[in-house]
Formats: C-alpha cells, structure tokens, sequence
C-alpha cells in the first residue's frame, strides 16, 4: 500500500538514511541515533497529551502530525515495515478492547 500520506512519508524518511544531516532533518535524527528518536517520539508524545487538555483542534492536529512523523521515523531506523502495523490494527479490528484485555492470562 503505498497511496497512503503515511505510507508516502515513510517511502520519504526511508530515502534519508544516509541523506546529508546539513540538508535534511530527518537524516540528523538517524545519524543521532535510535535514543535520541526515541526521545522525539516521548517528547512528541507528551505534547500531543498536553495539547489535547489545553489547546485548539488545530493544535492537536499538528502536535499529532509531529508525533507521527517521529513514530515513522523510528520505524524505519528499527526496520519496521509500517505494513505490519497496519496488519496488527486490521487484525484487532471486531475485538473489544475490553473482551481482549479480559482474555489475557491473569
Ligand atoms: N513531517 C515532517 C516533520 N514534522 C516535524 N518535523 C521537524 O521536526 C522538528 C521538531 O522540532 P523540535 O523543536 O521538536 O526539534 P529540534 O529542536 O529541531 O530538535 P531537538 O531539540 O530535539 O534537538 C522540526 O525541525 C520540524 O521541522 C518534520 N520534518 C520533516 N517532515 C517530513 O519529512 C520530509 C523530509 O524532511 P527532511 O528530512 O528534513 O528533508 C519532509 O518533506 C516532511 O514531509
């Protein structure tokens, strides 16, 4: 699936590994290492979290938006194919979140 703004900017993150870190932010964050993605992806996070208890729609979209690229980003330096993602969510889809939980061995 590659028609997908999600699929379409992981095609584009993956082109900058190895990308020049003067010209693209994206290939800074990969020569900085899977940590320091990790803490966008925490801090980006946080963000969003603190967006939705204070700020406008449109805040929450564009702190979204941030939180998403870096998820992407630390996808492709973990060689996660975002297909298996997708794969995941389209199997839980029809199960309770709650029936699925109260499954799980105690
Ligand atoms: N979607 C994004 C995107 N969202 C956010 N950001 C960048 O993420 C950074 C977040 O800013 P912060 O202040 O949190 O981070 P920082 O201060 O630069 O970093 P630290 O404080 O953590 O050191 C900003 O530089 C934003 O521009 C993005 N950078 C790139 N993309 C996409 O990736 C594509 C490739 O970008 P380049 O790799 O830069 O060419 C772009 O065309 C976009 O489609």
């Amino acid at each position: 699936m590659t028609d997908h703004v999600l699929d379409q900017l992981f095609q584009v993150i993956q082109s900058r590994q190895g990308a020049d870190p003067q010209t693209s932010y994206t290939a800074k964050l990969f020569a900085k290492g899977r940590k320091k993605i990790a803490q966008k992806v925490g801090e980006e996070g946080l963000e969003t979290a603190i967006a939705a208890v204070s700020e406008t729609p449109a805040d929450i979209a564009a702190e979204s938006a941030d939180l998403l690229y870096h998820l992407l980003v630390l996808w492709a330096d973990a060689g996660i194919d975002p297909a298996d993602v997708w794969a995941e969510l389209a199997r839980r889809q029809g199960i309770s979140g709650i029936a699925e939980k109260n499954a799980r061995p105690q």
